[in-house]
């Protein structure tokens, strides 16, 4: 696949930025847990917070293939980054653009496009990832007599960027007879009453990225918040987990690709029996090896940006993608550990911090089973 000019001068851009503004700092923000507010705030201003979004909505009014293009950019600087500015333009953006009223469109989707706010994506609850139809927060409709609007209870779990949303998308059952077709989308307000950050989550990586519970006690909204239709909220939820996806199999080339520069400076680097390793076949099979199934995912991932921007179906090719790519990446980040050797384990090496920050790939937006199964249910027709 052969990328436009303008799609490289967006990827040479934020490689440019990513190079200098993220991955000098990604270990400090990892050891330190620091949320990368102004490189956030920097991002925002090259308009990588809303890419898809229209321009008459506050987005850049690019395209998917510039969007995977930028996030393997930002993830080859640092992941934990990546993983936020993937989360508000697939997710937030991609919901309001595709379900908004001009109403919610011009109240949350301009401030989330340019960058000014930040949402977060409440699906999963603590019982409750793979299996997504069987969510427990509830939504009851409030009489007009009494104010009107509905009442949210529950609990959201390992939500990205939860501490620091302004907004919350968020699924919730309003109708416990009808099953998948019983859920409901809504556009909550993080200062709305009732509202509350829960538990911050101590992770194995992504460190600067927050995961923390939502909680919703008695949580009132108005009546227009609900995004699409009552009972439309499970299809919102999964079409959008669609182009997600690929945005995570976009990171996944991003830090495969960091992790596989890095064992190649240091095999170049590093002598042993009189030369330098990268010149002993063992490491140099293992690198070529390592650049040849990351080529082989960045292909994954460009035909299934490729099939979004024609607007052809793609449930399935995103599904391959993510499977292919965050599976891959795991692989590449540990071979470049092993081809650093003792100081692939110590933390004076970007490639320990990236296996770690790499490893949620194969869990978030789907675990590697459940692309799996959407991939096999293609496969019958
Ligand atoms: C695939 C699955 C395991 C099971 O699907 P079922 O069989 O229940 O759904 P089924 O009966 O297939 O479908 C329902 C309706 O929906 C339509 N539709 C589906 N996909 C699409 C689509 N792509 N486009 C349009 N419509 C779609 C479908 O046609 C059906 O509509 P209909 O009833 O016929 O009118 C699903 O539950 C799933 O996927 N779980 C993983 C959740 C999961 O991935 N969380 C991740 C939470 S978020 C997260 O982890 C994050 C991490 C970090 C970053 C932020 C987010």
């Amino acid at each position: 696949m052969i990328l436009t000019a303008e799609q490289e001068l967006i990827r040479d851009s934020i490689r440019a930025f990513a190079q200098e503004r993220l991955a000098p700092f990604a270990a400090e923000w990892d050891r330190n847990h620091t949320f990368p507010r102004e490189a956030l705030k920097e991002l925002a201003e090259l308009g990588a917070l809303g890419m898809v979004v229209p321009e008459e909505w506050g987005g850049a009014g690019m395209d998917y293939m510039s969007l995977v293009l930028a996030l393997e950019e930002i993830a080859a600087g640092d992941g934990a980054t990546s993983t936020i500015v993937s989360v508000q333009n697939s997710l937030p953006c991609g919901i309001l653009n595709r379900f908004g009223t001009d109403a919610q469109k011009e109240a949350w989707l301009r401030p989330l496009a340019s960058g000014e706010r930040l949402g977060c994506f409440c699906l999963t609850e603590p019982h409750v990832g793979s299996d997504a139809s069987a969510i427990r927060t509830a939504a009851v409709r409030v009489s007009d007599d009494e104010g009107g609007g509905w009442v949210l209870n529950g609990v959201k779990q390992f939500i990205t960027t939860g501490k620091h949303a302004d907004v919350a998308i968020v699924f919730a059952v309003t109708d416990k007879d009808a099953g998948k077709k019983g859920i409901t989308c809504f556009l909550v307000p993080a200062d709305a009453p009732g509202y509350q950050v829960g538990r911050i989550e101590e992770k194995m990586g992504q460190k600067a990225s927050d995961t923390t519970q939502i909680l919703f006690e008695n949580c009132r909204v108005p009546a227009d918040s609900v995004i699409g239709r009552e009972g439309e909220g499970y299809r919102i939820a999964l079409s959008n987990l669609e182009a997600g996806r690929i945005g995570i199999a976009a990171q996944c080339l991003g830090m495969a690709r960091a992790a596989l520069e890095a064992a190649v400076k240091y095999a170049q680097e590093r002598e042993s029996f009189g030369k330098p390793i990268f010149e002993h076949q063992a490491v140099n099979f293992r690198l070529a090896d390592m650049a040849t199934q990351l080529e082989a995912a960045r292909q994954l991932v460009w035909h299934a940006a490729s099939l979004k921007d024609a607007g052809r179906p793609c449930l399935k090719e995103a599904s391959m993608a993510k499977l292919f790519a965050s599976e891959m990446a795991e692989r590449v980040c540990s071979d470049a550990i092993q081809v650093h050797g003792g100081y692939g384990y110590v933390t004076d090496f970007p490639v320990e911090r990236i296996y770690r920050d790499v490893r949620v790939c194969q869990i978030y937006e789907g675990a590697s089973d459940i692309q799996r199964l959407v991939i096999g249910r293609a496969l019958a027709g």
